[in-house]
């Protein structure tokens, strides 16, 4: 159990969220926590998990679980890993290094985004688990080409392209605050020519609505990742995928890994829950290349859920967020390892050993049905 220094014990991801409220102001409040639109899309992810039921096994000689995974030949303690989400300083002074620092006491995965707040090099320094970094397509090809060799040399170990943002989703919560980026907080690894509309408050609406209409392409299409796969030899991972179409187009490209999102509700609102995507995507795939999932996903069994729909990894995007602002590293580390021990607990009462042992006959045959959405 974490205990910080609010004093109250943290046991679960909603006691790291209701602790990180009380000490985020209301608009970045907003700009983590909402989604796009009405917000139907970033409500069904959750709701997704809430239909799930279990098939716990017994008398199956399983008195612990071992959650080891490995991915591009690097292991790690658990397979509950972090989401790449931007500006990680809007919510500690140290940012992402503080992030890097907690994913590696957890031994877990970090994925930082292209929008960090930190430089790529110094969030490597901090590293003790494995980093991926993740790019948006931008108009300005040699930004994302200097990123990709800046991530290679700093011992980053893939690199995860978004795919489901030509445009930003609209954010109703962001139009309606005048949501810029501001203070000292910024997009440190990119000239700060690319990111100065990301900063003008003066025009009211979303300031990231403007500076994403500005600098992605959104031209982008499955031919143009021939140019990406160019200018690094590390492992590509397309993030955004909810379709077997789709699914099946990443594989024939060449993906190296997929990630079945929805970009937590964030992007097309309406669109699929993304639990509800990852079983049609896992099949499509067949095993062709890992499938990593994220959206929703807010506790151990929610995890198990994923994995046994064919997830190598899941991702949290939101609650790394929650522990970071509540106590730095320190409440990284305990929202991960909350996950990985209740994950490890489902897995014990569900009589499975290992990773390996997650399949669909974990679950009622009701939770795979695509439920409502
Ligand atoms: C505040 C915030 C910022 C995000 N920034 C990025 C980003 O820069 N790049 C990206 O690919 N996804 C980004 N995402 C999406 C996450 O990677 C992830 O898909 C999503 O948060 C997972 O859902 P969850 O929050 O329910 O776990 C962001 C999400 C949030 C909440
Ligand atoms: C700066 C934004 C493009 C990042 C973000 O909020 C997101 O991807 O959801």
């Amino acid at each position: 159990m974490t205990q910080l220094q609010t004093g109250t014990p943290l046991l679960t991801a909603s006691d790291y969220r209701r602790s990180a409220q009380r000490l985020v102001g209301s608009d970045v409040w907003d700009f983590i926590e909402g989604g796009a639109e009405d917000e139907r899309t970033l409500a069904a992810n959750l709701r997704a998990f809430d239909r799930v039921r279990l098939r716990p096994r017994v008398l199956a000689g399983v008195p612990d679980a071992d959650t080891t995974v490995s991915l591009f030949g690097t292991a790690y303690a658990t397979p509950i890993g972090i989401a790449p989400t931007a500006y990680h300083r809007l919510v500690d002074a140290e940012g992402e290094v503080a992030t890097a620092r907690g994913a590696g006491r957890a031994g877990a995965l970090f994925v930082v985004g292209m929008f960090a707040s930190r430089t790529i090099e110094d969030i490597a320094a901090a590293a003790s688990s494995g980093l991926w970094l993740q790019l948006y397509w931008l108009r300005r090809r040699d930004v994302m080409r200097d990123l990709a060799e800046r991530a290679e040399r700093s011992g980053y170990g893939a690199i995860m392209l978004t795919v489901d943002v030509p445009r930003m989703g609209r954010r109703w919560r962001d139009m309606r605050n005048g949501f810029a980026i501001g203070g000292d907080v910024a997009a440190v690894n990119i000239e700060p020519a690319v990111m100065a509309e990301a900063h003008r408050r003066d025009e009211g609406g979303s300031a990231l609505a403007r500076h994403t209409a500005g600098s992605f392409d959104p031209s982008l299409s499955w031919a143009d990742l021939a140019w990406l796969r160019d200018c690094t030899r590390l492992p590509l991972v397309l993030k955004g995928i909810l379709t077997a179409e789709d699914a099946a187009l990443a594989v024939a490209h060449g993906a190296d890994a997929i990630v079945v999102s929805n970009h937590g509700g964030r992007q097309l609102d309406g669109a699929v829950a993304s639990l509800d995507a990852l079983a049609e995507v896992a099949d499509a795939v067949g095993g062709a290349c890992p499938v990593l999932f994220d959206g929703g996903v807010r506790r151990g069994a929610d995890a198990l859920a994923a994995l046994a729909l064919g997830a190598r990894m899941v991702l949290l995007g939101r609650p790394p967020l929650w522990g970071l602002a509540a106590g730095g590293a320190d409440g990284v580390a305990g929202v991960l390892r909350t996950a990985t021990e209740e994950l490890a607990h489902a897995m014990v009462l569900a009589g499975r050993a290992a990773l390996p042992d997650l399949d669909r006959t974990a679950l009622r045959p009701t939770s795979l049905a695509g439920g409502d959405a």
